[in-house]
């Protein structure tokens, strides 16, 4: 019998109703494991009757759970929807178990999501599987007291065991602040259809990508305790006219991934066109980017959220004098936030023309938006050629091609506007008459 593994599950799903085999799908908690084989999810789902084929080859096998000799441990936050202390919490838990250190830090932390079968419009709760190569009973120390360390009510713990027939299951405890726990429920670990789409897209629109200033704003006014700067970036957004309105002249917007040229050609757009020249997220945030750069996405996104609403009453004033060219707006924010959240293979990505992708109904359109694309070698050569310290998502882009690839296809399949590609890996000066001609034709 191979070494049992533990799960935390979130308390939400664990307290939903008699999960499950054989019963409707609608009230069947489900999960994903993200990272377990390759860019594939892996699904499964919970049957309390037990019921189930003995190593069905679609089951998700123990080895997926319990790297012999090794354990397994899996975690989940429980969540109301687009809760600050849930996603501050998650943040926390995942920087510890990376942090290295102790028995956590040998252990491989793969993406866990908890989700309704029904197809909820709601977002998926967060959590980790926890693989322990060695098995050391240490491990499991350490993830209860990290556990009961985070405040009340610690999450539940679930454990996995490998059954005789060699059929997986999970026990549910309730782990008790002062030390003990309690078994809440055993089920059987059994496998989930992939569901039509991937678990995050339903809950896209709430958690990461925002749509209007107000939903931004909500989640930036549950901060203002918890971080100061929420509260003077909020002050700021105060400060705008409500609804932005576009002058006369044209307002262009360059986009790209990092590197791929938007710095120069904005500058140079600026000279040729005397033009003023925007960026979003605007000077008067930006100091304040490290801050929300290290908080959970729904905190990050909302404060680039807020940033284009700030950059879009900046636009309105200057438009109504001269063109206005803008380094990054909506679309990046939107496009970054779809490929984080979006796990596994392109495919996962909403399918083009799905409602993440519209322009909010209540943010300055602009007239035109380029998107400069470079072949990946080629930007990794300007990402060196430039020697600037990279940041944890430029790494995280040059690590990982196919995230490159879900930030790219995300910004093509941005709707009204859409995005105009435009290759930019000529020499600068071919680039920018390309840009030129294509703003005279747009514009004229
Ligand atoms: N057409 C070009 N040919 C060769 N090198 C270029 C070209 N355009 C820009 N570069 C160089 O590539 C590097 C990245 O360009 P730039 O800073 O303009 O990109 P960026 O998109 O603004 O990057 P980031 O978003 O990270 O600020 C710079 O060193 C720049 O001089
Ligand atoms: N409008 C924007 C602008 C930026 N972001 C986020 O910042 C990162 C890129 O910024 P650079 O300064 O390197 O150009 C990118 O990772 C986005 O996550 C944004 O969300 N919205």
């Amino acid at each position: 019998m191979l070494p049992r593994g533990l799960a935390l599950l979130p308390r939400s799903l664990s307290a939903m109703p008699a999960p499950l085999m054989g019963s409707s799908a609608h009230t069947r908690p489900c999960f994903a494991v993200e990272g377990a084989g390759g860019s594939e999810l892996v699904y499964f789902t919970l049957s309390r009757s037990g019921e189930g084929p003995a190593r069905d080859p679609c089951c998700p096998q123990p080895s997926c759970f319990l790297p012999a000799p090794g354990r397994c441990y899996s975690l989940c936050v429980p969540a109301a929807p687009c809760s600050v202390p849930a996603a501050r919490l998650h943040r926390r838990l995942q920087q510890r178990m990376s942090g290295g250190q102790g028995p956590l830090g040998r252990c491989r932390v793969l993406g866990l999501l908890g989700y309704s079968a029904d197809g909820a419009q709601t977002a998926p709760e967060k959590g980790f599987l926890i693989q322990d190569p060695q098995g050391s009973p240490e491990t499991e120390r350490a993830l209860e007291e990290l556990l009961r360390s985070q405040g009340e009510p610690p999450p539940a713990l679930g454990v996995y065991e490998e059954g005789e027939r060699g059929e997986l299951w999970q026990s549910l405890w309730d782990l008790r602040r002062a030390g003990g726990r309690e078994l809440l429920r055993r089920a059987r670990v059994v496998a989930a259809e992939a569901p039509p789409l991937h678990p995050a897209v339903p809950g896209l629109r709430h958690v990461a990508v925002f749509h209007s200033l107000e939903a931004a704003r909500r989640v930036l006014e549950q901060c203002t305790s918890l971080i100061p700067e929420a509260k003077a970036v909020l002050d700021l957004v105060h400060k705008c006219p409500k609804h932005s309105k576009k002058g006369d002249f044209p307002v262009i917007v360059i986009e790209g991934l990092d590197a791929t040229g938007k710095t120069t050609v904005t500058q140079s757009l600026k000279a040729s066109l005397n033009a003023v020249l925007l960026r979003s997220p605007p000077a008067s945030i930006s100091q304040w980017r490290k801050t929300f750069d290290d908080e959970p996405t729904l905190i990050r996104r909302a404060f680039y959220a807020l940033g284009n609403y700030i950059v879009a009453s900046e636009i309105a004033k200057a438009s109504t004098e001269s063109p206005v060219i803008v380094d990054r707006y909506w679309h990046s924010t939107a496009a970054y936030a779809i490929a984080t959240e979006i796990s596994g293979k392109m495919q996962n990505l909403p399918s083009a023309h799905h409602e993440v992708y519209h322009w909010p109904e209540d943010l300055l359109k602009p007239d035109l938006v380029l998107l400069l694309t470079v072949s990946p070698e080629e930007r990794i050569r300007r990402l060196h050629g430039r020697g600037l310290e990279k940041t944890e998502e430029e790494t995280e882009l040059e690590a990982n091609s196919l995230f490159r690839q879900k930030v790219e296809e995300s910004y093509k399949r941005m709707d009204n506007p859409g995005c105009q590609d435009i290759d930019a890996s000529p020499a600068r000066e071919e680039v920018l008459k390309t840009v030129l001609h294509l703003i005279k034709k747009h514009c004229d």
